[in-house]
């Protein structure tokens, strides 16, 4: 029988993971909460206000009724954002079968609690079903034009990581397991504060100098954060952690790059938010990494500073002062 998966949420990542998993052979239901929205994507056969040009196949429906959505799938793939994830599990809660495992596409942290993907789903769903987190360098736009693209597929479930990789990959998407979900949590979630600082200062004009120290300066703080919450760091040196902030803090691609730019511009956080118009991981993540950061007695110098500017406490110049105003030390500390 074919294997049949649901993908939670239809924005740019979500219709990308759809698009791919259909390809692949997968019969993909794929779940938006605006039934409009859904029902002109499943017209259409395209998502046209979140992945343009990106034809649906045709093993692909797209709707709103998320119970029918979990009631006709293997596994569940969920890809809302991530300040969602703690809501939409609880939704899913009593309709989840047993056993019936879930793929998490989302890259933060919760807001307010700081917690991270899996610590959330542990709250909601207790043990009872096995799961994964996805993670790594993949616009949604190169994916869903069926583009080369890598992964990190983490789970403290060896074989339910490995069972993900083997449905994913293939048709040109790389997908590589790992047992360290602290390490690639942090890795997505902590890169997009990154890729903030990176755009503001490419926004300034502060040079490619500027922008390769803080790219791997910012892979030393990820490195720092992800071994105090019991990571390795050498899973920051891979695809969810390198690969993905090298894509995200250089590529126009970026939202969250292009944020660090508006924001170079004297715009405000809102104001950029509605010219982005699609998430901004980094926003909410920022002041979480720093909590996490302070309560373990972590230094994060530059999420400090981008949390900084997002709240409007100091400027993207002040905020660039103040890290030039460090003491000299020695690289590896
Ligand atoms: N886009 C990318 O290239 C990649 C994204 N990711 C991650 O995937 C996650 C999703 O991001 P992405 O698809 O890009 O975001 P988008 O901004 O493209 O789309 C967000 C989607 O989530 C829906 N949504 C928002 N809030 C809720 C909610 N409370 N309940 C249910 N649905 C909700 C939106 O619905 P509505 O239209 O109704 O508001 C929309 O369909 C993020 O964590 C992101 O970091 C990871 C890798 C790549
Ligand atoms: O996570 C992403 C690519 O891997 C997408 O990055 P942005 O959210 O900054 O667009």
């Amino acid at each position: 029988m074919t294997y049949q998966v649901a993908v939670l949420g239809a924005g740019s990542f979500g219709t990308a993971l759809a698009i791919h998993l259909a390809r692949r052979g997968a019969s993909v239901r794929l779940w938006g909460r605006d039934a409009a929205q859904m029902a002109e994507i499943q017209q259409q056969r395209e998502n046209a206000r979140y992945l343009p040009d990106c034809p649906l196949p045709a093993k692909l429906l797209a709707d709103a009724d998320l119970a029918a959505a979990v009631a006709d799938s293997d596994d569940l793939l969920l890809a809302t954002p991530s300040h969602a994830l703690r809501g939409m599990l609880s939704t899913l809660q009593p309709l989840l079968k047993a056993g019936q495992g879930l793929a998490i596409a989302c890259k933060g942290l919760e807001p307010d609690s700081g917690k991270l993907i899996h610590e959330v789903v542990a709250d909601v769903l207790g043990a009872a079903h096995p799961f994964s987190v996805i993670s790594g360098p993949t616009f949604a736009k190169e994916l869903g034009l069926g583009l080369p693209t890598a992964v990190t597929i983490a789970s403290d479930d060896r074989h339910y990581a490995e069972k993900f990789a083997h449905l994913l990959h293939g048709d040109g998407f790389r997908a590589y397991w790992s047992e360290d979900l602290p390490g690639v949590e942090i890795g997505g979630a902590a890169k997009n504060v990154m890729a903030i600082g990176v755009g503001i200062a490419d926004g300034l004009g502060l040079g490619a100098n500027t922008r390769a120290a803080l790219i791997t300066r910012g892979l030393a703080e990820m490195m720092r954060l992800a071994e105090a919450l019991g990571g390795k760091a050498e899973t920051l040196m891979g695809l969810s952690g390198m690969g993905d902030l090298v894509l995200t803090c250089t590529d126009n691609q970026s939202r969250n790059r292009r944020m660090g730019l508006l924001l170079a511009q004297n715009k405000s956080v809102a104001e950029a938010s509605a010219e982005i118009r699609q998430v901004v991981e980094g926003v909410k993540a920022a002041p979480e990494v720093l909590r996490v950061a302070q309560r373990l007695g972590v230094e994060m110098p530059i999420t400090t500073a981008v949390a900084a500017v997002l709240t409007g406490r100091i400027s993207a110049v002040e905020a660039v002062a103040q890290l030039a105003k460090r003491p000299a030390k020695a690289e590896l500390t």
